[in-house]
């Protein structure tokens, strides 16, 4: 049957204000973002418990990168915020006759392998369920009940608020899954890992770290 997984993503001139890490420059901050979400979303279509992959964003630039790769984009809902935005994606699915099971993925999983996320779905069986983040106490993963309503309690100390509201805590080591990428430190572990390819060649390419004074950073001085 198949799980279908809702990515919301916010506008790119919004998103990850805590990840400036100095390997890339501010101007390409919306590019670093991009990247962590299409490694993210290209790695789920991967795995063979996840029938599709739909973006929820109003980012048009958003939703054209994603369109052109083939990935289905929602609009986000006029209400913000990113509880508001994934009821919003549950309620069109199940407008549409087209809903089956609705989970919902982080989008800054840049290291995420489809065999993680299988593993994770596997472990659910047929109950609502979260997987929470490598600290503990973030959600990177919340799957519905079968038909039902995804329930998404996001924000500071998610895994608490959906243990509390009746979800089965994913108990599996899959350390790609729970790599989400917060900060400079999160995106070190996710390299650690191993990045997918669009976030791994845009650090490439800054490597060594972006030049910003005009002096030479290259070889030894
Ligand atoms: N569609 C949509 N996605 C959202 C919204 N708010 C947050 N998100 C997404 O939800 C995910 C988790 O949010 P956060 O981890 O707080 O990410 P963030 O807000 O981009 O990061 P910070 O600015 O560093 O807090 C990210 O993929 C966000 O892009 C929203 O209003 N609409
Ligand atoms: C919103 C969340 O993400 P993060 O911890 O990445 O801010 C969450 O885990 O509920």
């Amino acid at each position: 049957m198949g799980v279908q997984l809702l990515v919301p993503i916010k506008p790119l001139h919004l998103a990850k204000t805590r990840l400036r890490t100095a390997r890339t420059l501010p101007e390409e901050h919306p590019e670093l973002v991009t990247a962590l979400a299409m490694d993210t979303v290209l790695a789920a279509a991967t795995a063979e418990r996840v029938r599709e992959v739909l973006v929820v964003t109003s980012d048009a630039v958003l939703t054209r990168r994603f369109r052109e790769l083939g990935v289905e984009v929602l609009p986000d809902s006029p209400r913000a915020g990113l509880n508001a935005a994934l009821r919003h994606g549950d309620h069109l699915l199940g407008a549409r006759g087209t809903k089956v099971r609705v989970g919902a993925l982080q989008a800054d999983l840049p290291a995420l392998r489809g065999t993680d996320l299988d593993g994770a779905i596997a472990e659910a069986d047929s109950e609502r369920s979260y997987c929470a983040d490598r600290q503990g106490s973030g959600t990177t993963l919340l799957l519905a009940a079968g038909g039902d309503a995804l329930r998404p309690g996001f924000g500071a100390g998610s895994a608490t608020a959906h243990r509390e509201s009746g979800a089965k805590a994913l108990l599996g080591s899959w350390a790609s899954l729970r790599c989400d990428v917060d900060t400079e430190t999160d995106l070190r572990a996710a390299e650690a890992l191993g990045l997918g390819s669009r976030t791994g060649e845009l650090l490439r390419r800054n490597d060594p770290k972006p030049n910003r004074t005009g002096i030479g950073c290259s070889g030894t001085v």
